[in-house]
């Protein structure tokens, strides 16, 4: 059996089908693991993605998970590494995104990388090093807001640099401009200079492809999903048959969304279907800590309505909801009750027969997918940047399950339902 050639780690499971699904676009054959696999792989593949929750979680248990995949990757034989974090850099003083750096760059016995979450086709673009989100720049953004890993900085080199003992250097625009030769003399003179891992500004699409030849001598690449285009040709694939990267079995079974993201994009889209008529039950988190038991109420609540249409559960609030929360619960326990709370709930809707499920957030889907007992997924037909359809396998539902995890930002208002109109 031919041997996956890159091996990916992703710190989060949206974060892990949005790069699944640039891979298969750009030409790659990809299997999505959930979580380090306990067995060899048994497909053929050209790129292999371990999904990790390991974003917000201790800097030293993300390192030691992200190195026990890497070894799981270093066995399938893999040539090339693949840290994909958010295209918004989420990640505070403490981590994630330095130390992992630096204990992949260790392990590997790699001396230079690139940090890259340009990701043209969903706004997010770096230039001098500083990252916007569409218009504004990062920490004038929703993202800084964000429940968990809040924004506040939109320079990435300082960013960077304040997680990692390693010198943080950046390959400017004017070197990208140049294309991958530009690209290496760049990396060449970074290194002269002592700097190990590069921001890279990156504005386009047609960027990434052009300097994608720079990354192929990397043992190591770390980025959101955005570079992923450029580096296929790298392995002599080109651009996939898109329908055949797609074709998924035929979508059966109840509707349903489970939301817990807080986002910009996230409350427009909950706002969006609530108006135009769709049935919504909220979970309050304050109602959580008090001992309310909201997944049974929000099972029952659902049963009845399923079959008229897709039901949506929510814990999706605006800032100020969310702020008033966390202060009287915690960031991190009002964050686990309502990921634990949705991941039950997900669980109980697959059980009264939801075959086809959108979970919106990145912790939300991570909890969403492990109370599912979810293993391994198929890549499909994309929804919107960034979002493709999967088919999984769980024990929950024997025939398998459609599923969608959506990162939080990604994704237009009518989000919720173009994703069932695609799958009908
Ligand atoms: N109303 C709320 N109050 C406080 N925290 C919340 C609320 N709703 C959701 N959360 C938490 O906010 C976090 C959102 O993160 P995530 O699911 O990754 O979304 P995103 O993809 O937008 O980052 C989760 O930990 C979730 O449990
Ligand atoms: O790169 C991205 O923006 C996404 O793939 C991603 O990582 C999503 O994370 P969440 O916003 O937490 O869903």
């Amino acid at each position: 059996m031919k041997k996956p050639i890159l091996g990916c780690i992703a710190d989060d499971f949206t974060g892990a089908t949005d790069l699944a699904n640039n891979l298969v676009r750009g030409g790659m054959r990809v299997v999505q693991a959930i979580g380090v696999p306990n067995a060899p792989l048994d497909e053929e593949a050209d790129a292999v993605v371990v999904a990790l929750k390991s974003r917000t979680i201790p800097a030293a248990e993300a390192v030691a998970q992200t190195l026990q995949a890497l070894r799981w990757l270093q066995a399938q034989g893999v040539q090339q590494v693949y840290f994909k974090y958010c295209s918004t850099f989420d990640s505070t003083p403490a981590g994630n995104i330095g130390p992992v750096t630096e204990a992949l760059m260790n392990a590997l016995g790699c001396d230079f990388t690139i940090a890259c979450p340009a990701f043209p086709d969903n706004g997010r673009t770096v230039f001098k090093g500083y990252l916007f989100v569409g218009d504004e720049l990062l920490h004038e953004s929703g993202m800084r807001n964000h429940p968990l890993t809040p924004m506040t900085d939109s320079n990435l080199v300082r960013v960077l640099q304040a997680q990692t003992k390693r010198k943080v250097g950046l390959i400017d625009y004017r070197s990208v401009a140049r294309g991958t030769e530009g690209v290496r003399e760049r990396i060449a003179k970074l290194r002269s200079e002592g700097v190990q891992v590069a921001i890279v500004d990156a504005t386009s699409n047609a960027e990434l492809v052009a300097v994608g030849p720079a990354w192929a001598d990397l043992k190591l690449v770390t980025a959101g999903s955005g570079i992923a285009i450029g580096l296929p040709q790298n392995f002599g694939l080109r651009e996939g048959d898109a329908a055949t990267a797609a074709r998924l079995p035929s979508a059966q079974g109840l509707r349903a969304i489970v939301s817990g993201s807080c986002s910009v994009a996230t409350n427009g889209q909950v706002l969006s279907f609530l108006s135009g008529g769709g049935a919504g039950f909220a979970i309050d988190p304050l109602q959580l800590a008090a001992g309310a038991d909201l997944v049974q109420q929000a099972l029952d609540w659902a049963k009845p309505r399923l079959a008229q249409g897709p039901v949506l559960v929510y814990a999706t609030a605006e800032p100020a909801a969310v702020k008033a929360a966390q202060q009287k619960i915690g960031v991190e326990q009002a964050g686990a009750l309502v990921e634990h709370a949705l991941a039950a709930i997900a669980r109980g809707l697959v059980e009264q027969g939801v075959g086809q499920l959108v979970v919106a957030g990145g912790e939300t889907s991570g909890a969403c997918v492990q109370a599912l007992e979810i293993s391994r997924m198929r890549i499909g037909p994309q929804i919107a940047p960034g979002v493709p359809w999967c088919h999984a396998r769980s024990p929950v539902a024997p025939g398998g399950l459609h599923l969608t995890l959506k990162s939080g930002n990604f994704g237009g208002p009518g989000f919720f339902r173009e994703a069932f109109e695609l799958l009908a």
